[in-house]
């Protein structure tokens, strides 16, 4: 994208408005003259008064100076009045655009303007409508103040002495022209940073909310390494944007420092010339008091709110930037298995929803072995998910350690399917599963006349058409195909009837890996090698036949769920 559009339709803005800006220009002529004055005034204060012997004439010359910053302030009262009819128009007109978009979309795509076309919108009505309008009027208001208190700087110069000119014009066009060359590229980094930084916002607001399904699908090495690339990039950029920042400052110094250098050395020209004191002065003043603060406005304006505008308006007038690309493939990650290691490790784990919360967990120790079917059970609100939680790396405890070797994948009670191909649905912790892996998958979770029934593998699924038990049917086949070694099931059996739960639990526990299950029903923990009871801080862990000797809560429990309910 190019800031062409954007020139073009703001001269033409500007064209329409030629008596508004007429009328900026007549007040911003009395600047011209309380600069004028102000060298003028101190070089014959000078020359024709203090040096001269005249304090009188001395004090009136300067007088005539003062006098000219009461003209400046009038400037600035009238200025101030004329900008609003430059300004308001351009907010009237960027809102009426604002709405009329947002219209278009809304007869065009209806869902699309209710969904994040629609906060667009919103954004641009409000908060992008007034940044245009706050940048606009910083930049005429320095702009115009440049112009024209340049304008008094050269005529003053020019009246006291024209040879003067000829010694400050050079170094200030050369900075000038430095600087105007520096504004292109700069807005064009400027631009690229502004969409990395938005593409990262995107990014880090999408992984955040989606944290838990990130985790479920094993899929963080793939958002950390796609999160780290976007803020490699915006590194890049904002490394680049320094150095143009630099040259900029130089351009900076080049016309606002040189002219003042080059009067410097010419001094014993110009008074061998026959330039006096008063005038030398005076020519200072012109540099020092007048052009070197406008020109510092003028600059920092450009490159805060000229940047800044002509983004804001390229959203106006072009497309929305891309939003970042989406998550193509997860890579497959390394060998899943580490046998000598503990899959996972929980050492002393105390952990409390909030600083003066009782813990949820209270020193907790709990070695799973690898390839371990381990059930958890307790009663509701004990600590099963939590305990998910930190297994997964969603939570972190507030003392104590939890190690986990590998990826882990935690499958929530809320099964996630998206509108895609069943294949898509299966494959998508495991991108490049093969057709025969996949069929593997499919088999032994008993998935084919759910498959069939949908339409095929290749067949778009909608995930409003389906029931929460088939979701989570297919959310355990992707959990199946995943190459996360840990397998975390959060009760993410709980819409399927006994028997179907029974198959996918063995299918999943026979999968190469360790899978730990919140038990829904009592056969879930009678079925794992070892069942883990949460109760408060008194936690104990053991097989279920075990467990029924030891356990008065885990007598409880099995006496309260009967074999099979739901
Ligand atoms: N985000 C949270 N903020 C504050 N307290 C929470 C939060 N999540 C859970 N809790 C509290 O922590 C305790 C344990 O909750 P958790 O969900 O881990 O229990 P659970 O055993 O899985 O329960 P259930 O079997 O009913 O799902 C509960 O008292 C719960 O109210």
């Amino acid at each position: 994208m190019t800031a062409r559009p954007v020139l073009a339709q703001g001269r033409t803005f500007l064209l329409r408005r030629r008596r508004d800006l007429l009328r900026l220009a007549g007040w911003s002529l009395l600047e011209s003259a309380h600069t004028f004055l102000g060298g003028y005034g101190v070089a014959r204060a000078l020359d024709d008064g203090f040096l001269a012997g005249r304090t009188g004439s001395g004090l009136l010359w300067l007088a005539v100076a003062a006098a000219g910053t009461l003209l400046g302030g009038l400037a600035v009262r009238g200025v101030f009045g004329g900008l609003a009819g430059l300004v308001e128009p351009l907010r009237d007109g960027l809102v009426r655009r604002a709405v009329s978009q947002s219209l278009a979309t809304a007869v065009a795509d209806p869902a699309r303007a209710e969904g994040e076309a629609g906060s667009r919108a919103v954004s641009r009505l409000t908060h992008q409508t007034e940044i245009a309008r706050d940048s606009f009027a910083g930049l005429v208001l320095t702009a115009r103040s440049f112009v024209f208190t340049a304008l008094g700087a050269l005529a003053g110069l020019a009246s006291l002495e024209p040879a003067l000119t000829l010694v400050v014009l050079p170094p200030l066009l050369l900075g000038l022209g430095l600087f105007l060359a520096t504004l292109a590229p700069m807005a064009a980094v400027q631009r690229a940073f502004l969409d990395a930084d938005e593409a990262l916002a995107e990014r880090v607001g999408a992984v955040g909310a989606g944290l838990r399904d990130v985790v479920a699908c094993g899929g963080e090495r793939y958002a950390a390494a796609e999160t780290g690339r976007l803020i490699d990039a915006g590194a890049r950029l904002s490394r680049r944007l320094a150095r143009w920042a630099a040259v900029r400052t130089l351009a900076l110094g080049a016309a606002g420092r040189l002219p003042v250098v080059a009067l410097l050395l010419a001094t014993p020209w110009l008074l061998r010339g026959g330039v006096t004191a008063g005038t030398l002065l005076g020519a200072l003043t012109y540099l020092v008091q007048a052009l070197l603060p406008a020109l510092d406005a003028l600059m920092t304006a450009l490159g805060a709110a000229g940047t800044r505008l002509l983004v804001v308006l390229e959203r106006f007038t072009g497309d929305a930037p891309a939003p970042p690309p989406a998550p193509a493939a997860a890579p497959a990650l390394p060998g899943p298995r580490h046998l000598a290691r503990p899959a996972a490790e929980l050492r002393g784990v105390t952990f409390a929803y909030g600083p003066g919360a009782k813990p949820v967990l209270d020193g907790l120790d709990l070695v799973v072995e690898p390839g371990e079917h381990l059930a958890v059970v307790g009663p509701s609100g004990i600590g099963k998910s939590t305990l998910t939680g930190l297994l997964a790396g969603l939570l972190a405890p507030s003392t104590g350690t939890v190690t986990v070797a590998g990826a882990v994948a935690l499958l929530p009670q809320q099964a996630y399917v998206f509108t895609g191909t069943v294949l898509d649905n299966l494959r998508y912790l495991r991108p490049d599963a093969t057709p025969a892996e996949v069929r593997r998958a499919v088999d032994a979770l008993g998935l084919a006349p759910l498959v069939r029934r949908l339409g095929g593998p290749d067949a778009v699924i909608d995930p409003r058409r389906l029931s929460h038990g088939e979701r989570q049917r297919l959310a355990l086949g992707r959990a199946y195909l995943s190459p996360a070694p840990l397998l975390l099931l959060d009760e993410a059996t709980c819409h399927l009837d006994p028997a179907t739960e029974e198959h996918a639990e063995r299918a999943l526990a026979a999968r190469p890996g360790t899978l730990v299950v919140v038990a829904h029903r009592i056969t879930s923990a009678v079925r794992a090698d070892r069942v883990l009871v949460l109760d408060g801080d008194r936690a104990q862990c053991a097989p279920h036949g075990e467990l029924l000797e030891r356990s008065g809560l885990y007598r409880d429990l099995a006496g309260l769920w009967r074999p099979g309910a739901a």
